[in-house]
C-alpha cells in the first residue's frame, strides 16, 4: 500500500526536548529541520542532536525527513553527511530553484551512500519550492530525480519573493496549481504550506479543506495540535463512505450482468465513478471515519 503522507511535523533540530518527544504525536512524517528554525550559533550542536535522534529506536518506525541548509551555504553538506549517515529516510532541500540543484544534491548523496555502506538510492529527496523561479521550473524540478517522493511548496519565503504576503490564499493560488501539476505529472506526492497561526484552527481547517480538494497528499505541520485536525479532515464521512460502497456493489452486480455504465438512484456510475470510490474505500482504511 502506499505510504501516506498527510502530515510532516516540523520541528528545530536545536531542540532537544521536542527531538525527544515528537513521535509520540503520531505524524505521518517528522521532518527535522537543520534551516531556518535553527540560528546560526547552533547550527553545529543541532545537527549533532538531529544525528543522533536519528539512529535512536524511538524514530525506527516513523519515517524521518531532514531539512538541511542549501549546499551553497558553510552547513549544507555537513547537514547532508550527518543525515544521510545516520540513515534519515527523506532529505528535504529548501529553496529548490532548478533542476541542477537537484542534479548537484543527488552526486553528493551517492557519495556519501557509498562512503558509508549505505544502499545506493536508498535516500530518498524531496525538493521544497520557494520561489517563483522554482515554480517556473516545477515541472522540471519534479523529474529531477528517481529518488524524489514529493515537492513541497514553501509558502513564507515564495510571498516575500513575490512581494507580496501570506492572506486568504488568493496569492498562492497559481503556485499551489503549479505544484501540483508538476507531482501528479511526475507521479510523486504534492505537499502543502504550514499554517503559521497554531491558535487558528477554524482558519487552519478552511486551508486543509481546500488543500485537499485540490489534491494535495498533505500538509507540513509546525505544531502536534494541526496533526489530528488534518488527519481527520482527510478521513471520509460514514456517507461518503456508505455510498461508496453502494457504487462498489452496484458495480459489481453490473460487471456480473454484462454491463459497462450502469445508474444507481438515478445517478450514472461508470469507470472513474467507480475508481474514486475504490479511493475513499482506501482512505477509510487509512484513516478511519471523519469524527
Ligand atoms: C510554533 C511553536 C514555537 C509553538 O510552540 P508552543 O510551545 O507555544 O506550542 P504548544 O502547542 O504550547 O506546545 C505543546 C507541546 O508540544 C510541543 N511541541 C510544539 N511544537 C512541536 C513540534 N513542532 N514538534 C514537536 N513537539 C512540539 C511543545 O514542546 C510542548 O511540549 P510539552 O512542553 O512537553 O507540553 C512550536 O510549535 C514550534 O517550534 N514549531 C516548529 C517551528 C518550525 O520548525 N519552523 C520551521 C519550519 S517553517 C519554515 O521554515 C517556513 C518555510 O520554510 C516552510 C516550508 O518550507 O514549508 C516557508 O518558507 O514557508
Ligand atoms: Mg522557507
Amino acid at each position: 500500500m502506499k505510504k501516506l503522507r498527510r502530515s510532516m511535523l516540523f520541528l528545530p533540530g536545536s531542540s532537544a526536548a521536542m527531538l525527544s518527544t515528537a513521535f509520540i504525536y503520531k505524524p505521518d512524517s517528522i521532518m527535522f529541520d537543520l534551516e531556518d528554525a535553527v540560528s546560526l550559533k547552533e547550527k553545529d550542536s543541532a545537527r549533532l542532536l538531529v544525528f543522533h535522534a536519528l539512529q535512536h529506536p524511538m524514530y525506527k518506525d516513523i519515517e524521518t525527513v531532514v531539512r538541511i541548509n542549501p549546499l551553497n551555504t558553510p552547513f549544507g553538506l555537513k547537514d547532508l553527511e550527518a543525515a544521510v549517515r545516520a540513515g534519515a529516510d527523506v532529505i528535504r532541500l529548501p529553496k529548490t530553484d532548478t533542476p541542477e540543484d537537484i542534479y548537484q544534491l543527488e552526486r553528493e548523496i551517492v557519495r556519501i551512500e557509498e562512503s558509508c555502506g549505505r544502499p545506493v538510492g536508498s535516500t530518498q529527496l524531496m525538493a521544497a519550492i520557494e520561489s517563483a523561479v522554482g515554480v517556473i521550473n516545477a515541472v522540471a524540478i519534479a523529474r529531477s530525480s528517481q529518488r524524489l517522493m514529493g515537492i513541497a511548496l514553501a509558502a513564507f519565503d515564495y510571498v516575500m519573493d513575490m512581494q507580496t504576503e501570506r492572506g486568504d490564499g488568493t496569492e498562492l493560488f497559481y503556485a499551489r496549481c503549479a505544484v501540483l501539476h508538476a507531482a501528479r505529472g511526475a507521479g510523486i506526492d504534492a505537499f502543502d504550506v504550514v499554517y503559521a497561526d497554531i491558535n487558528d484552527e477554524a482558519g487552519f481547517l478552511k486551508e486543509v479543506d481546500l488543500i485537499k480538494r485540490m489534491g494535495f497528499n498533505g500538509k507540513s505541520l509546525i505544531n502536534p495540535r494541526q496533526i489530528e485536525i488534518l488527519h481527520n479532515a482527510y478521513a471520509p464521512t460514514q456517507e461518503e463512505v456508505d455510498y461508496a460502497e453502494r457504487v462498489i456493489a452496484a458495480a459489481e452486480e453490473g460487471e456480473r450482468n454484462g454491463f459497462g455504465v450502469i445508474s444507481l438512484n438515478g445517478k450514472m456510475i461508470d469507470a472513474p465513478i467507480i475508481n474514486h470510490a475504490r479511493v475513499v474505500i482506501e482512505r477509510k482504511n487509512a484513516s478511519g471515519i471523519r469524527q
